[in-house]
């Protein structure tokens, strides 16, 4: 029989084109009209449309196809080596190669050509050039595929024939056409660890219930699982990616900075472009004489029903973000799921007889992810009869979760509601849900103590609840989970002690018990993480482990203590040295141009008249200051979904995301002591400070009962998570070009700081965790000049105790020479990769008999 929409005359088609450059192409067309692009020029499919003519893969107007340029866009195939792992050229060569239709391809038996319009090329190392770089004897055979459905499939066979064994890397390294990158999210990537390219190929663990963008990215997923999705809001599609045989995951777009460097790429190319697919460069696959690899993806473009709102768009948020839409869906929807599951039974019946003759096929993958997968936040397993993840991050939902909703979904193994504005105790509902291996609560209101017995989820991975008001103890049944690989309960009012009996949780990667109200001692099994994941806990500090030694800096054996203390302070007088001179020559530029100052001033200043209507006018607005690209309100802001960044002196800092899913940094200042007119004085004073070393202040705002500060957002995290976050077993530490160049970089914004008014500004503040990198990499400095409009400094916590002078500690007044010596800190920290709390007194001592020298 037929499938239905397909006349008998309608057959799928294959033809030999030519493209502008004469180069040849192949077309697959499918008996619907959809149909696929294939250069002979790298085996590189350029172009996957639908049947009705919607093209799915991006290609840049700038691509330059003429070989041996490898095309940008399409599906590049990375082979033999991915990236720059190795001695040959950026991904290898297949991408630059011509290759050849084959007409006779080893037999492929377990391929289902019914309805497929399909070809096979083939790659063999044919000139000396390519024996020379890689000599290895190899056929590529690579059959494309596009099914009646729009299924788009690549099948990659490598055959050593060659005597001896090889190794190779291989990356599809799919270009998807998005509507906007910020739109888009992709699944299935969770609590892996990935290599990132941006910081060195370090290992790290993805935290997040979903990947979204919001800056450059360049990553490998290691051992993701078979179905990675990507979602794209605006374009309402997505695209699901199966793969076989190709444990890791390609996640790469290079954001505004890297487009533009890229010849081939337009300046605005980067939002509508996302490379994600499979890939294997972790472990690469070793290939024994005569042997044959088979490598397989399969991807496919769905456009989505929409029926639940969707967390980036304000127009489909539940009425009034109340649950009262939101239960009333679960509810339905669990009725629904109830009458389909009968009627999947005798469905499934018949599915099991198919899927026994023809395992993994397409059709198999169409189950898997019929349009109810796609249901905005909703994932249900293979037949659809029950909701396995639900996912409804900051949609403005309020209130407590009603009773009998989500305790109903008892198949549930992914529960985010996290940045909601969810209170009353703690949903003692998902008690039910036994099958519950990752929980988002975190950044709602959830109140009271949390469960006592949390050994009923016996699967839970990742658990979440931070930015709560959760209160009680810390409790001991989470002992009992074994599979816990990441908890977070920070930010709460947990007191009590940090249970011993957590000890048990042997494949936990990262805690977090930061600000609680929780005491010590510290328990041994917790010196494994680092310090700041049990912050303000703790009341002896010299609990704390230091953290791991900078790779070149092992200590030798046999070398003493006070050897190894008079090595450090010398290199410490270097650096001290260094940064005299920096400060030397920002002074002796800063004496060059302080004409041009003045010219700026007159220019760009503002009257007090102006400045006076100005602030009028600002009642109740944000501020922001000229130059500035943002264009939210206060409303937008407050909209926004926030998360903790970490709680300072001065208040606490939140990562704010908006609608349009720009993120932003935003600080909400507490124990203010200045007036309005003072605080605004002082807001344009930082606000007016342009340095590629200092972070910039966006807008701020100013009412009786908030004052808040906007910045941009560092996503890549403060020079103290740099160098003290937990980066997995295999973390390598930040490399000494880096800290020279943060610290160079924060002493130019420092120096540039003090030149502000009329040479009297002073930080104040200065740690390593208010230090960002900027774009080259050098440190940035943040958080300043926030002393003179504060209360008095309050009594240290042990987090501020280590950078402070000491005479500020006694007058709780800082000055310019403060701020050296809190420098002096960071230069120590950076130098020895300790915490300030571990280094001992007599450097700190020495930092500050230098300022005073000087
Ligand atoms: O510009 P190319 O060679 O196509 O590579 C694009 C990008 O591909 C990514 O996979 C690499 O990790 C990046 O480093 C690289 O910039």
């Amino acid at each position: 029989m037929e499938p239905s929409g397909v006349s008998n005359e309608k057959r799928p088609t294959v033809d030999l084109i030519k493209d502008k450059n004469g180069t040849d192409q192949i077309l697959l067309q499918n008996p619907k009209g959809a149909s696929v692009k294939i250069s002979l020029h790298g085996g590189q499919v350029i172009s996957w449309k639908t049947d009705k003519g919607d093209e799915l893969l991006f290609t840049s107007a700038k691509a330059n196809s003429k070989p041996p340029h490898p095309v940008r866009g399409g599906i590049p195939i990375c082979f033999p080596q991915f990236g720059t792992r190795g001695s040959l050229e950026q991904h290898g060569f297949a991408r630059n190669k011509m290759w050849l239709v084959e007409e006779n391809p080893p037999a492929l038996p377990s391929f289902d050509s019914t309805n497929k319009a399909y070809i096979d090329l083939v790659l063999k190392p044919s000139d000396e050039d390519t024996t020379r770089i890689w000599p290895h004897c190899f056929e590529f055979h690579l059959r494309v595929s596009l099914a009646l459905d729009g299924n788009l499939t690549l099948i990659s066979r490598v055959r050593n024939i060659n005597s001896k064994p090889f190794s190779f890397s291989i990356a599809y390294h799919t270009y998807f056409s998005i509507s906007d990158i910020s739109e888009v999210r992709v699944e299935g990537l969770e609590t892996l660890d990935y290599l990132d390219n941006l910081f060195e190929k370090e290992r790290f663990t993805e935290q997040g219930d979903t990947l979204t963008f919001e800056s450059e990215i360049d990553r490998v997923y290691l051992n993701s699982r078979d179905v990675v999705a990507v979602f794209d809001h605006e374009k309402k599609r997505t695209f699901l990616i199966k793969k076989e045989g190709l444990p890791d995951v390609v996640v790469w777009n290079p954001w505004d900075k890297k487009a533009k460097a890229l010849t081939d790429l337009g300046d605005e190319e980067y939002k509508h472009m996302l490379c994600v697919d499979g890939a294997a460069i972790e472990k690469p696959i070793n290939l024994k004489p005569d042997c044959l690899t088979m490598l397989e993806t399969k991807r496919k473009g769905l456009d989505r029903a929409k029926m639940v709102p969707s967390s980036s768009s304000s127009s489909q948020r539940t009425s009034n973000g109340s649950l009262e839409g939101f239960s009333m869906f679960l509810l339905s929807l669990s009725d629904h799921l109830r009458s389909r599951s009968r009627s999947f039974t005798r469905q499934t019946r018949v599915t099991r007889v198919s899927n026994h003759h023809a395992p993994n096929t397409l059709a198999q993958l169409e189950r898997d992810h019929s349009p109810l997968q796609n249901w905005t936040g909703v994932t249900c397993n293979r037949n659809e009869s029950r909701i396995i993840a639900l996912r409804l991050p900051a949609i403005g939902l309020n209130g407590q979760i009603p009773p009998n909703t989500i305790s109903r979904l008892s198949a549930l193994r992914v529960l985010s509601l996290r940045s909601n504005r969810l209170s009353g105790p703690f949903p003692m509902g998902l008690a039910g849900l036994k099958d519950l291996g990752f929980l988002y609560l975190e950044d709602n209101d959830f109140s009271g103590p949390l469960p006592l017995d949390f050994s009923v989820w016996k699967k839970l991975v990742s658990v979440d609840l931070s930015n709560n008001r959760f209160n009680g103890t810390v409790p001991v049944s989470l002992s009992g989970l074994k599979r816990l690989q990441s908890l977070n309960l920070a930010n709460n009012s947990l007191s009590g002690v940090v249970p011993d009996e957590l000890s048990g949780l042997s494949s936990l990667k990262v805690i977090d018990l930061s600000n609680n109200n929780l005491h010590g001692p510290l328990p041994s099994w917790l010196l494994r993480f680092p310090p700041s994941s049990y912050q303000g806990i703790g009341d002896d500090v010299t609990h704390f482990q230091p953290p791991p030694e900078p790779p070149t800096r092992k200590k030798p054996k046999g070398v003493t203590k006070t050897v190894f203390l008079l090595i450090v302070i010398s290199v410490s007088i270097v650096l001290l040295a260094v940064l005299a001179f920096v400060f030397a020559l920002c002074y002796l530029r800063r004496k060059l141009r302080i004409v041009k100052d003045h010219k700026l001033q007159k220019k760009g200043g503002m009257s007090p008249e102006k400045f006076d209507s100005r602030m009028e006018e600002a009642n109740n607005r944000l501020s922001f200051f000229e130059g500035c690209s943002y264009s939210f309100d206060l409303e937008d802001l407050l909209r926004a979904s926030a998360e903790i960044l970490g709680k300072g002196t001065f208040g606490t800092t939140y990562k704010a995301v908006l609608e349009d899913a720009t993120s932003v940094a935003v600080k909400r200042l507490k124990d203010f002591a200045a007036g309005k007119r003072d605080f605004e004085q002082q807001m344009e004073i930082i606000g007016g400070i342009k340095h590629e070393n200092v972070v910039e202040l966006k807008a701020y705002y100013y009412s009786k009962d908030e004052k808040l500060m906007v910045y941009d957002y560092f996503s890549s995290g403060s020079v103290a998570s740099l160098l003290h976050g937990n980066r997995g077993e295999n973390r390598v530490p930040l490399d000494w070009e880096t800290r020279m160049r943060i610290a160079i970089g924060a002493a130019k914004g420092i120096a540039r700081i003090h030149k502000e008014n009329n040479g009297k500004l002073v930080h104040g503040n200065i740690k390593s965790s208010n230090i960002f990198l900027n774009s080259e990499r050098e440190g940035c400095v943040s958080d300043l000049g926030l002393t003179a409009v504060m209360s008095a400094l309050a009594p240290p916590i042990s987090r501020q105790a280590g950078y402070r002078a000491p005479e500020v500690t006694d007058t709780r007044k800082s000055s310019q020479l403060s701020d050296v010596y809190s420098f002096g800190v960071v230069l120590l920290e950076l130098l020895t990769g300790k915490s300030p709390f571990t280094l001992p007194q007599e450097m700190r001592l020495y930092i500050w008999f230098d300022g005073y020298i000087r």
